[in-house]
């Protein structure tokens, strides 16, 4: 499935932060969307979950406006990692991402087997196996972060949006979940991902879609956007991008 943001403005309270946005992401790819804070990147995100309203333009889904499409049906196609507080905490670990399994099975029907061994590969694919019986109000910040990306793996989505999913993480657990988001796209899943660390965006994005003040100021194929002289203008950094043996890059100062 395709997610594809078309003329996009979005406002927040009596401001207009994102001025016609345009990406689209495919079945295989992993979309970075980067750009310095506050350029709009989590509230392009969540005009693509339907948590905000696009004021113009919109967001298709295979297609198919994301705000026609039945929410029961969006969240068994779409699946969502946010910043946003943990709600589940008084649930086991397991039972928090249990919970990415009710739009496929409903609130009132207890799992099937089928349903553990999702949960139980969601927590091992972000290490959270030997946690499963804590209670989620007993986590690390990092933790409970990736109990968030657990629940939308186990959801089995084909459009992935991750906000943020590195941020409280060790570099030991940013490889991890970035390991398993690439996983996930070589299994044909269409993933769209805010990073702040140009390192991991490098290192694991197909495509970047650069935004800088509400506006993309540059989309296309990662080690192709990210020039020195972009690099400068829009992140405010000296650094440059190396694409052999695999792309790195390097970080020289401020601009
Ligand atoms: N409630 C609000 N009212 C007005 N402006 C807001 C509100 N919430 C956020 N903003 C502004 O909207 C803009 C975009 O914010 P957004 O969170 O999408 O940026 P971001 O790129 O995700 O930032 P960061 O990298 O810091 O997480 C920012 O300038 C922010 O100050």
């Amino acid at each position: 499935m395709t997610l594809s943001v078309l003329d996009v403005k979005a406002r927040l309270g009596s401001r207009e932060v994102l001025h016609g946005i345009n990406f689209n992401v495919q079945p295989g790819e992993i979309l970075g969307l980067v750009g310095p804070n506050g350029s709009g990147k989590t509230t392009a995100l969540r005009c693509c979950y339907r948590a905000l309203t696009p004021t113009a333009g919109t967001v298709f889904v295979d297609g198919s406006d994301a705000h026609s499409i039945a929410r029961s049906e969006l969240a068994r196609t779409v699946g969502v990692g946010t910043q946003e507080p943990e709600a589940s905490v008084g649930l086991t670990v397991r039972e928090s991402v249990a919970l990415g399994r009710v739009p496929h099975r409903g609130w009132f029907s207890s799992g099937s087997a089928t349903d553990d061994d999702l949960v139980t590969d969601a927590l091992n694919r972000v290490d959270l196996t030997d946690l499963a019986d804590r209670d989620v109000g007993s986590l690390s910040g990092g933790e409970r972060q990736r109990v968030s990306i657990a629940r939308a793996l186990a959801q089995q989505p084909r459009i992935l949006l991750l906000d943020e999913p590195t941020n409280h993480l060790d570099l030991r657990h940013q490889l991890v979940v970035m390991n398993a988001v690439r996983d996930l796209a070589a299994d044909g899943l269409a993933i769209i991902v805010t990073v702040h660390d140009l390192r991991l965006a490098v290192e694991y994005c197909t495509s970047l879609a650069v935004l800088d003040a509400g506006r993309v100021v540059a989309s296309g194929e990662t080690t192709r956007i990210l020039t020195d002289r972009l690099l400068a203008d829009v992140f405010g950094i000296r650094a440059s991008v190396r694409s052999h043996p695999r792309p790195v890059i390097d970080i020289h100062g401020l601009a």
